[in-house]
């Protein structure tokens, strides 16, 4: 009965798995970036272009549920990039000692 549905879901979360680990590569590169020059983790600007954007390609009544689930991805993209952040610090720190 629902076999069809709950393969094209699974078909859907092998994309969406492979799309969200190529997406925190791409956090870990901003975030060496980042410490590289001096910049702060946190850019609420930017989280809001992203909020728009994704809004932007939503039909409306789904809006508010893209919208938690971004928070939730940007959530965990800061929670990565502030793990990354700390431990080449402190790399960076014993290294100097
Ligand atoms: C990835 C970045 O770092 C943070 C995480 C973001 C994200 O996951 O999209 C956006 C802005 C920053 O708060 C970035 O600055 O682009």
């Amino acid at each position: 009965m629902l076999e069809q549905e709950r393969q094209e879901i699974d078909e859907i979360d092998q994309q969406l798995v492979a799309l969200l680990v190529r997406r925190l590569a791409t956090s870990e590169r901003i975030a060496n970036a980042k410490l590289a020059n001096n910049m702060p983790l946190l850019d609420q600007q930017r989280e809001q272009l992203v909020y728009q954007r994704v809004a932007a390609q939503t039909p409306v009544d789904k809006q508010p549920y893209l919208k938690t689930l971004f928070t939730d991805i940007m959530l965990v993209s800061k929670q990565y990039q502030a793990k990354l952040m700390k431990a080449w610090q402190d790399d960076h720190d014993a290294t100097d000692k």
